[in-house]
Formats: C-alpha cells, structure tokens, sequence
C-alpha cells in the first residue's frame, strides 16, 4: 500500500505542484493518476520514489515513512517506468533488461536467463535480445522498458505515460498485455496519464486531479463514469460516459433468436427472410453477412459464398460478456441484429437493438 498523507510539493519558485494531497493505491492493484496537463501527476508519482522530495507530509509505503529510508533501499522495492522506455542505448535489448537483476548481485547468466523469460512474457521475440534499442520500433521499446521494471520484481511500480510515445493500435496491444500481466504479478501499481480512456481501461481506481495538485475524484472507472462529483470531472471524463459506463456493466444471459445461417465455401441461398443471411465457418463461427439480392437481383443458385461476398462490420457479443458489446453488436449489424457468439467465438444467436435496450433498462440492471 502506498499512502499519501497531506503530502505537498513547492518548487523552489514557489509553484504548489502538489497541494495536501490525501491519496491511497492499494496493494496488487491498479490506481491511475489522471488530470489535465501540469495537475501534478508525474510531480506526485516522483514523490513515491523520492526521485522528488514532498516539501511538507508524508508517504507511507505500507506502516513505513519512506523519508525514513535510504533512497536507494526504497528505490529497489519500486520498478518505474517512463515514456520513451528510457533503455540503455549502448546496451543490448538482454543486457537492458538484465541490468538491474546483475546490479543488484544476481549471477550473470541467472540475470540474462530470466531476462529472455521476461522478454517473452511480454510478448517480445527472443530474436531481439541481441539488438540494441535503436534497432526497435517504439512499441516493441516500451515493451522492453516493462520487462526491465519487472526484472527486479519489485511489489511496486511506477508508471508514467508509458504507452502515450506509440500509435493507438499499438498502444491498445500494450495496454491488454499490460492488463494480462498484472493479472499474474499483482504489483501495487500507481499509472500516470493524461488520457482518461486509458485511466479507466487500465485502473481498478482512477483519481483525478485538478491544476494545482488536489484530488477532485477517487473512484473506480465505473464510478466515475456514472457519477463524476462536480462538473469538472465531468468534463474531464468527457462524452459519451453513460454508453461508456456500459462497458463495466455485465449483461447477464442474453436472449437470442435463432438465426438462419449459411457456411463459407457451400452454395448460397438465393432467397432469405431478409435480404440478409449470416455467414458461419464450418465451426458455426460468424463471418459476416451475405446480401442474397446483390444489386437488386437474386443471386445465381450454383454461386458459393466466398469471402469476397461477405459484408462485415458487424461487431460480435459475447455471451456473458458487457452491455456496452451487446448494445455495440445490434448498432453495428448491417443487419439490424447483433450477434452472440460462445466463448469459443461460435454462433449462438442474434438479438435486437430493441431487446438489448430493454436489457439495460430492466429492473434487474445494478447501477454502478
Ligand atoms: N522543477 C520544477 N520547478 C518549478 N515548477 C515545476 C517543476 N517541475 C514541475 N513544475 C510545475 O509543477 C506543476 C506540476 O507539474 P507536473 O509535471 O507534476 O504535472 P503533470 O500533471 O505531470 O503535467 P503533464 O501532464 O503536462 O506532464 C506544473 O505547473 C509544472 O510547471
């Protein structure tokens, strides 16, 4: 647990970074520090590993008073990671990553060993262990920056911005893999962005702050989304937020018709229902829609569906999956039915906008 007790920070020209801030990030968990540009993120995370000294308060690393402990002794129990992944430049991607391990007095080889263990836990391939971080995309750096602050296994860790230097395909990647990690090393974790999307993706609490370094809102993504306290949070978590509050909301069984289908690579129908007909694999996995009356006539009887046929677009729900994906499958179906698949992506049924609207209005729904 990392406690932040009327913690202050006054630069010496007399800017308040930080005003009395009262702020908990609980063990194995996740707390993202969110708030627009000079609110004092990146000022109160370097506080936690006193890269930063607080002008007045304390910083409680679970019942210690970390001003009480040699920095560098704190410091090894705190992994900090930073935008641009800070590598070693003249170091390979192995030795960046065995750094701090071999530092710290773990035999050489047992330091590059679990360096190439770590390497592959995030998701990094091993053929880069040789290279040095120049010869790495920008992603693929951020990844080694990761693997270098778990090298240490330290119970705690600082994040600031590390995804925000690379694309948003990439960084959406970064973000699961992040996720996934966390899932099976449960670090105390304190994540600096500007970005409030990725503070409730990625946060189990989210705190946001306001210019001047006080806290305007701690509260879980969904609590935020549903109920920012005054307007500023309100504005800072933007649109959209009651479709968005979706996301964190379970569907529970979704009703589903039984939906006519045809598989890839057989003949198609030349009539339907509709002018519609959903596309399965031979696994009963949806792959898109078949328009039987392509360009206003029916379709050739000996014609087999293929690929080239298929009108995609729709986004599937997964049964037992959110609200938000079940809403998001009825709205983005060409064929005005959104549809459900099995965990193992296999077509169970479609349902109805209409149906799916009755789901989030239902009695049963437990508001956040
Ligand atoms: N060394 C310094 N001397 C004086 N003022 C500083 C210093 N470092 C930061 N500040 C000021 O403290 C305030 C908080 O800065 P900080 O970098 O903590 O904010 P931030 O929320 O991380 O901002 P950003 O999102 O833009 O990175 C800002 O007004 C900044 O100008």
């Amino acid at each position: 647990m990392i406690r932040f007790d009327k913690a202050t920070k006054r630069y010496p020209d007399g800017t308040v970074a930080v005003d009395e801030l009262e702020l908990e990030a609980p063990t194995g968990r996740i707390t993202v520090l969110v708030g627009p540009s000079g609110c004092g993120k990146t000022t109160s995370l370097r506080m936690i590993n006193r890269m930063i000294e607080p002008t007045s308060g304390t910083i409680w690393l679970d019942d210690t008073d970390t001003a009480s402990m040699p920095a560098h002794e704190l410091r090894r129990q705190i992994g900090y990671v930073i935008q641009h992944a800070g590598l070693f430049p003249h170091r390979t991607i192995v030795d960046n990553v065995a750094t701090v391990p071999f530092l710290l007095g773990t035999d050489k080889k047992q330091a590059r060993s679990r360096a190439m263990e770590l390497l592959e836990r995030v998701g990094l391939d091993p053929a880069f262990a040789k290279r040095y971080p120049a010869q790495l995309s920008g992603g693929q750096q951020q990844r080694v920056g990761v693997a270098r602050a778990l090298a240490a296994d330290p119970p705690v860790m600082l994040m600031d911005e590390p995804f925000s230097a690379v694309d948003p395909v990439v960084r959406d990647q970064l973000q699961d893999e992040f996720l996934r990690l966390q899932e099976e090393f449960g670090k105390t974790i304190v994540f600096v962005t500007h970005d409030i999307d990725e503070a409730i993706k990625l946060g189990d609490q989210v705190a946001v702050l306001r210019v001047g370094g006080t806290l305007a809102q701690l509260a879980s993504p969904a609590e935020l989304l549903s109920r920012p306290v005054d307007a500023f949070v309100a504005g800072f978590v933007g649109r959209d937020r009651g479709y968005r509050a979706l996301g964190f909301a379970a569907s529970g069984e979704l009703p589903t018709h039984e939906e006519p289908t045809v598989t890839l690579g057989r003949p198609a129908p030349t009539e339907a229902d509709g002018d519609l007909v959903l596309v399965v694999d031979d696994q009963r996995r949806p792959q898109g829609w078949l328009d039987v009356r392509r360009d206003g006539r029916p379709r050739d009887g000996d014609a087999v569906v293929t690929e080239a046929d298929l009108l995609r677009g729709g986004t599937l729900a997964t049964q037992g999956g959110t609200l938000r994906a079940a809403l998001d499958a009825c709205l983005s179906s060409p064929a005005q039915r959104g549809v459900v698949v099995d965990g193992e992506g296999r077509l169970l049924g479609t349902l109805t906008a209409r149906e799916a609207l009755d789901l989030i209005e239902g009695p049963d729904r437990t508001r956040a």
